[in-house]
């Protein structure tokens, strides 16, 4: 298997296992790389290990639950930073500037009680120290930047108060007030409408090709994940099976399982043209 990422990563995961309360190893030997501003897909089935690995990278697992190996997020003039074993203070600092998360549902960032304006100035305050009306400004330039018309009715408006499609937008801004070095993407289109789910898409590369960001993806769809990255690994229960460019791992599966999502993709190409006949 060929090793992602191989020179000078932005996040190094070594040997990474994830082990339940009950003693489960829910993920275990995960080794890759990502270099700075490049991009990779993680894909597997409901319950491979996927979300795990995105928390585990960021200090975020849950209660209980144990991580091993390593993990360095090493981004330039803040030093590398082992998140394994982290204590929360020190992780507190490495979170948003080193990396951040879209989630698949974005009211997991969101706090449904905040304005949506509020909950943004947060982030972006901290970050660039900004106040007052120069503060609101950035805000609205950073609604405007995920393409949502209207940033002021945006701003004043709460969670509940959006679509689903502009509630993404809003979570995807929140990740990226931070300016991250590297952006994780947890299914970020799996809740959205499928017209939705192209135009966030479609947002998302654009952003992180224009920040020149790291990604790294995370998705049950083969489609989806050879559209937006570079090189893919393949998880099946939570365990890396498969690596490679996009084009290889679509191309010329190695592992029978990637050779079944594959197939499985394909139909549903085939599928779809059939439809548009
Ligand atoms: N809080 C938890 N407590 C116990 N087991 C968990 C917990 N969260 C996840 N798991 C288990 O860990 C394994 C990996 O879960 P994970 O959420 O990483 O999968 P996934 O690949 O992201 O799946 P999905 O695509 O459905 O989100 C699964 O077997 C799941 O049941």
């Amino acid at each position: 298997m060929t090793r992602p990422g191989a020179t000078g990563p932005l996040l190094d995961v070594t040997g990474l296992g994830v082990r339940s309360a009950g003693g489960h190893d829910l993920v275990s030997g995960l080794t890759f790389g990502i270099e700075p501003g490049s991009r990779l897909g993680l894909i597997g089935e409901s319950g491979s290990g996927k979300s795990l690995t995105a928390l585990a990278i960021m200090g975020l697992l849950p209660p209980g639950m144990a991580a091993s190996g390593s993990i360095v997020l090493d981004v330039p003039g803040a030093g590398p930073a082992q998140i394994v074993g982290a204590a929360e203070r020190r992780l507190r600092g490495v979170r948003g500037r080193a990396a951040s998360v879209v989630f698949q549902e974005p009211l997991t960032a969101l706090d449904p009680l905040m304005k949506v304006g509020r909950q943004l100035a947060e982030p972006i305050r901290r970050r660039r120290g900004l106040r007052g009306a120069a503060l609101r400004a950035a805000v609205a330039d950073a609604l405007a930047e995920v393409r949502l018309p209207e940033p002021g009715r945006i701003a004043r408006a709460y969670p509940h108060e959006i679509s689903g499609g502009q509630r993404q937008r809003v979570a995807i801004a929140m990740a990226l007030a931070c300016e991250p070095a590297l952006l994780i993407a947890d299914e970020p289109t799996t809740a959205l409408d499928v017209t939705v789910q192209a135009e966030v898409l479609a947002l998302l590369d654009g952003l992180v090709a224009a920040r020149g960001m790291a990604l790294l993806f995370i998705s049950h769809d083969l489609a989806v994940v050879s559209g937006i990255t570079d090189r893919i690994l393949v998880l099946k229960d939570g365990r890396a099976v498969e690596s490679g460019t996009a084009r290889q791992v679509v191309n010329a599966p190695s592992h029978p399982y990637t050779r079944a999502l594959v197939a499985g993709a394909r139909h549903l190409d085939s599928a779809l043209d059939w439809k548009a006949r």
